[in-house]
């Protein structure tokens, strides 16, 4: 099999892949006799991972447990699964950091919040999907966001996930040194999303860059938080220099969730709902009923997708 250019900036231990060896990109793995995934309360030796998730296609993750406890129980019932829905289990009880439901060939599993929680989760998550020797696994991250001049309730599914500074790239300190890793996302899955929310009545979404912070407050310009270091006019200056960087929503996830997938050469999607428009405050008032409905637009156009792709739809 003939090596092809690994798509991403080059920091990989060779910078070049087998084009058949999926997913993981580290060599040590090999000589371990057991690979204990601690946070998933999973390990090689206790659990037949290729019996267990060997049919796993569909991968959606999001910050909140109960939010993908409830999307396991939607894709259950939306692909008409035998058995109660009640009975779907949590694969991790052992552990409280992370849900992780599987439901046919979908897993479902929670992140927490912020760029460590999801890239020691997604670390955990690719081991786990080439323990099972899962083939053609597309990712989703199906979460909430800041809209930038959208109106609230819009989806926006990921163009370019992109750091404060407006740059398509992750910044990895890695034994001192500062490792940059490329976070483009899969053209043609973003492409094929868009198009599903055409075929969903009452779903407006749109395609734009998604920024990445590291904190709720300060790092997203909010006026609202404990500490505040700058001016009303300063947060509007930002927001608007990140409009015009094609930045549409902002969240804290996308950017490692990009480049790892990339890396490890997983097809994978951004779909955040914006919860409110930034030019318009920072405080998220919106009534509870309102942001569990909105919260249920990415779920429902990832399921689309998925039934789309499984024959269900034609
Ligand atoms: O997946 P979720 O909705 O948790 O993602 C966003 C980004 C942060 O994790 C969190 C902040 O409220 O929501
Ligand atoms: O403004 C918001 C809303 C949800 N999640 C974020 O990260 N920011």
């Amino acid at each position: 099999m003939a090596p092809i250019l690994l798509n991403s900036m080059g920091n990989e231990h060779n910078g070049y892949i087998e084009q058949e060896k999926v997913y993981v990109k580290n060599p040590h793995l090999d000589s371990m006799e057991e690979d204990i995934l601690y946070h998933f309360n999973l390990s090689t030796k206790t659990h037949n991972l290729p019996e267990m998730f060997g049919d796993i296609k569909f991968v959606c993750v999001g910050g909140s447990a109960n939010r993908m406890k409830a999307f396991a129980q939607f894709i259950h019932q939306e692909l008409n699964l035998q058995g109660n829905v009640d009975d779907i289990r949590d694969i991790c009880e052992g552990t409280d950091r992370y849900s992780m439901y599987k439901v046919g060939p979908v897993l479902s599993i929670s992140h927490g919040m912020g760029v460590p929680s999801i890239s020691i989760m997604l670390h955990e998550l690719i081991k786990l999907l080439d323990h099972a020797r899962c083939r053609d696994v597309n990712l989703f991250r199906i979460g909430t966001s800041g809209g930038v001049g959208l109106a609230p309730g819009t989806v926006v599914i990921t163009d370019k996930a992109v750091d404060s500074f407006f740059r398509p790239q992750f910044e990895q300190v890695v034994l001192g040194k500062v490792i940059v890793r490329s976070t483009e996302l899969d053209e043609e899955l973003a492409r094929d999303l868009l198009q599903c929310s055409a075929e969903i009545p009452n779903l407006p979404t749109v395609i734009g860059n998604t920024m990445c912070t590291h904190d709720f407050y300060e790092g997203q310009g909010r006026l609202d938080g404990a500490l505040c270091s700058f001016s009303t006019e300063e947060k509007l200056e930002y927001l608007r220099k990140a409009h015009e960087a094609g930045v549409r929503n902002i969240e804290m996830e996308s950017t490692v969730f990009a480049a790892m997938c990339r890396v490890c050469n997983l097809k994978a999607a951004v779909l955040c709902v914006t919860l409110l428009n930034r030019f318009e405050g920072d405080q998220i008032s919106t009534p509870h009923d309102v942001l569990v409905e909105y919260q249920h637009r990415p779920q429902r156009l990832v399921s689309h997708f998925i039934k789309k792709r499984l024959g269900y739809l034609s």
